[in-house]
C-alpha cells in the first residue's frame, strides 16, 4: 500500500496519530529539550557528542556493580541484578537522546529512570515506612507497579516536566534516609551516606547549571556540565543503592554478616561500594 493510503486509511480511525506523526517523535530535534552543549559541533549525524558519549559510563559502572554485588544479590534475591541491568538500558536510551535529542529518545530515557527508581523501591524501601494498609512487601511491589504504570502514561501530558518530577524523588529519598540513619553510629554507613550525599549534590548542582546558566557557561566555552552530571550520577547511584540495599542486608539477612566494603581499594573507602557477605548462607546453615 502506498504510504499516503496507509496514512488514510489510520486517520479513519479517531485519535489515531498519523503515520507523519508517529514518525516525527524518531526526529532529530523533535524533543522540546535541548541542553547547553553546542549541537552538531563535533558530528553532524550526532547532536550533543560530549552528552553522548559520557553516557558510556553506565557500560563501564553497570557490569563492575553486577559482578560486585552477585554475592548479595544469590543470598538476598536475584532481582538486585535487574537494577544494574536496567541501567544498561538507561545509558542506551541516554546515548540514543543526546545523539538525537528526539522526543522518543527523552521519552525512553526518562522511562526507564523511572522504572529502575521503581525496582529500587520495590526491593530496598524499608518495611517501615510502608504505608499502615501494606501488609508485606509484595503488596508493596504491586503497589509500586500500579503507580509506576499511571505514572509512565502521565509521562505523555507535560513531556517537559518529567525531568523535574524524577529530580523530586531524590527528596524522598533524602527524607527516608534521614529517619533511618539520624541514630545510627557506624562509620562505615555513615561514611556511605555522606559520600552519596556529595555525589548527588554535586550532580544535581551541574544538571540545573547546564539547564539554567546556559548562557553563562557558553561565555566560557564550558558547556560540558550535562555530561558531567551523567559520570556524577551515575556514582550517585552506585552509593545510594548500595546504602539502601546494605540497610535492607542487616535487617532481611543479618546471618549473612554483610559487610560494606569498596572495589578496588577498600583500605580508604574510595571507589565503588558492596556488600560482602561474612557470614554463613542461609542453605548453609539449614544443611
Ligand atoms: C529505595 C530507593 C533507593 C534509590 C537508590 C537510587 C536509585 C537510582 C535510580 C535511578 C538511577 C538514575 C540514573 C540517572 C540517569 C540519568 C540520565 C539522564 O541524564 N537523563 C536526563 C536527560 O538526559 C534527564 O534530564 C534526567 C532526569 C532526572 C533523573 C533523576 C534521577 C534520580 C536519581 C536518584 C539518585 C539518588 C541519589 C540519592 C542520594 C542520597
Ligand atoms: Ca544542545
Ligand atoms: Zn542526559
Amino acid at each position: 500500500m502506498e504510504r499516503a493510503a496507509v496514512d488514510a486509511f489510520w486517520r479513519g480511525i479517531p485519535s489515531f496519530p498519523s503515520i507523519d506523526k508517529m514518525a516525527s517523535v524518531f526526529a532529530y530535534e523533535s524533543s522540546q529539550i535541548d541542553w547547553c552543549e553546542d549541537n552538531y559541533r563535533n558530528s553532524e549525524n550526532v547532536v550533543e557528542y560530549f552528552n553522548t558519549m559520557s553516557s558510556l559510563i553506565f557500560f563501564v559502572i553497570a557490569p563492575i556493580m553486577l559482578y560486585l554485588l552477585h554475592p548479595y544479590a544469590k543470598e538476598r534475591n536475584l532481582a538486585v541484578h535487574l537494577v544494574w541491568i536496567m541501567m544498561v538500558f538507561v545509558g542506551i536510551f541516554s546515548m540514543y537522546f543526546h545523539m538525537t535529542l528526539s522526543f522518543m529518545g527523552q521519552m525512553l530515557d526518562e522511562l526507564s529512570i523511572l522504572w529502575v527508581l521503581a525496582l529500587c523501591y520495590s526491593l530496598w524501601f524499608p518495611r517501615k515506612h510502608f504505608p499502615s494498609f501494606i501488609k508485606d512487601r509484595k503488596s508493596f511491589s504491586h503497589m509500586v507497579l500500579i503507580i509506576t504504570v499511571i505514572s509512565s502514561l502521565s509521562s505523555f501530558v507535560k513531556p517537559t516536566a518529567n525531568a523535574y518530577a524524577l529530580n523530586c524523588f531524590t527528596i524522598h529519598i533524602l527524607y527516608f534516609l534521614f529517619v533511618e540513619l539520624r541514630n545510627c553510629t557506624d562509620q562505615k554507613v555513615l561514611r556511605l551516606a555522606w559520600s552519596s550525599v556529595g555525589l548527588w549534590v554535586l550532580a544535581i548542582s551541574c544538571w540545573i547549571s547546564d539547564r539554567f546558566g546556559c548562557s553563562f557557561w557558553q561565555k566560557l566555552d564550558f558547556c560540558y556540565l550535562h555530561g558531567i552530571w551523567h559520570i556524577l550520577i551515575v556514582m550517585a547511584t552506585a552509593y545510594a543503592s548500595t546504602l539502601v540495599a546494605y540497610l535492607d542486608a542487616s535487617l532481611e539477612i543479618p546471618y549473612s554478616l554483610p559487610d560494606l566494603q569498596y572495589w578496588p581499594q577498600n583500605k580508604w573507602s574510595i571507589g565503588l561500594p558492596y556488600i560482602a557477605l561474612k557470614g554463613s548462607t542461609k542453605t548453609r546453615k539449614i544443611c
